[in-house]
């Protein structure tokens, strides 16, 4: 079982990098419509985490807002809204608060080292941190994030005693360990920047998973394709490759064959997009990876039609499982499959 969930962040900045201004009025960055995105980001996850001052300051509901949302979470046997999670050292927090009120339960810890693991106990695979600036400096500090969702509001707080995004620390990810940028998205006149946190170690395994494809019985008709599972903690747990044990066997099939048990918080690195159909078993690496319960996926070359038409990257993602490409290393993918063009 991993140690702890997906960690994704999601806040809102003045372009000077605060997260709320002075006063006892909340202040909202986000636009509606950017509020709207973090409401799926809401959706899609199992608990939200803020910090206690958070729920003192603003005295957060924390629930799906949509209905259509919360409708398809109760669809899935999901409750409407995710688990509710803050942390607190001091133990102030308002019975009266709307923290607690409301129809999605609600948690308290007195540590983030107890709460993530706790949370992992509890089913909890993906959580949303929504902030306060300490709680991320804590977690970022920690190299505790996965992921983090940015979005820049179109103005400036300019007070001193405002809370910034972030305050001091001593981050893994310096000039030396740059965040991946994965995505820039306009959402009116706010700017969303999506960043992958383990960028260096998404293309370290990657890499791997390719040279690990070299080792595949060559095939006339069919990839030679490399796939490693990682935990979340950075483990390796299982590799694979195209035909080993049984000439039908595909890369992400092979390791996960030799898994099992929880494998929420862990990556599959494919040197190829998992294949959605094919001719000769039932079951595709897309269905493979959704059932052993995989979350995030990263692969390097989407699939060329020779054999079978490749959709697997939309399958999963329409399985609201994390999908990455990184197609600066597709070149080295079709090196190792030169044979077959
Ligand atoms: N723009 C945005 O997207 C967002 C803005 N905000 C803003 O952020 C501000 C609040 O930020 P901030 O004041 O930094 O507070 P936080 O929300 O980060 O809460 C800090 C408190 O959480 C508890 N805490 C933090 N770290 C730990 C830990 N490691 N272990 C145990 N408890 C811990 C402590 O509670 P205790 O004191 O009880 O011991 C601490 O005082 C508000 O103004 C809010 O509006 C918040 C979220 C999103
Ligand atoms: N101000 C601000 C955010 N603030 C976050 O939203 C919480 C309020 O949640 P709720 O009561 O459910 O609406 C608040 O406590 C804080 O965590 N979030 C954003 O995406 N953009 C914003 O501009």
């Amino acid at each position: 079982m991993s140690d702890r969930p997906y960690v994704l962040v999601s806040c809102a900045m003045s372009v000077d990098g605060f997260l709320d201004d002075a006063s006892a009025e909340r202040l909202i960055l986000s636009n509606s419509d950017d509020l709207d995105r973090v409401d799926e980001l809401r959706a899609r996850c199992d608990a939200i985490l803020v910090g206690a001052n958070t729920i003192r300051r603003d005295d957060p509901r924390l629930l799906v807002r949509s209905d259509v949302r919360r409708l398809a979470r109760v669809a899935e046997g999901l409750p409407p809204s995710p688990l509710r999670v803050t942390v607190t050292r001091s133990g102030e927090l308002s019975p009266g608060a709307r923290f607690f009120a409301g129809e999605a339960e609600s948690v308290v810890f007195s540590s983030l080292s107890e709460a993530l693991p706790a949370l992992v106990e509890r089913g909890v695979r993906r959580l949303l941190v929504e902030g306060g600036s300490a709680v991320l400096t804590s977690l970022f500090a920690a190299d505790l994030v996965d992921e983090l969702q940015l979005a820049v509001a179109p103005f400036f707080v300019g007070d001193a005693l405002a809370p910034r995004f972030v305050g001091p620390g001593a981050f893994p990810h310096s000039a030396r360990r740059r965040m991946r940028l994965a995505g820039v998205e306009q959402v009116g006149d706010v700017v969303v920047l999506r960043y992958l946190l383990g960028a260096m170690d998404d293309e370290r395994w990657l890499r791997e998973a390719i040279e690990h494809s070299r080792l595949c019985p060559p095939s006339r008709t069919a990839f030679s394709v490399g796939a490693i599972v990682v935990s979340a903690s950075g483990e390796e747990l299982a590799r694979g490759y195209s035909r080993e044990g049984d000439p039908l066997n595909h890369a992400e099939e092979a390791a996960l064959a030799k898994l099992s048990g929880d494998l929420s918080g862990a990556t599959i690195y494919s040197s190829l997009e998992p294949c959605s159909t094919r001719k000769s078993r039932e079951r595709s690496c897309a269905d493979h990876i959704e059932a052993a319960g995989l979350r995030r996926v990263v692969f390097a070359w989407r699939e060329p039609s020779l054999f079978v038409t490749g959709e697997g990257a939309e399958r999963l993602t329409a399985a609201g499982i994390d999908v990455v490409e990184l197609p600066a290393l597709a070149p080295n993918v079709r090196e190792v499959n030169a044979h077959l063009f």
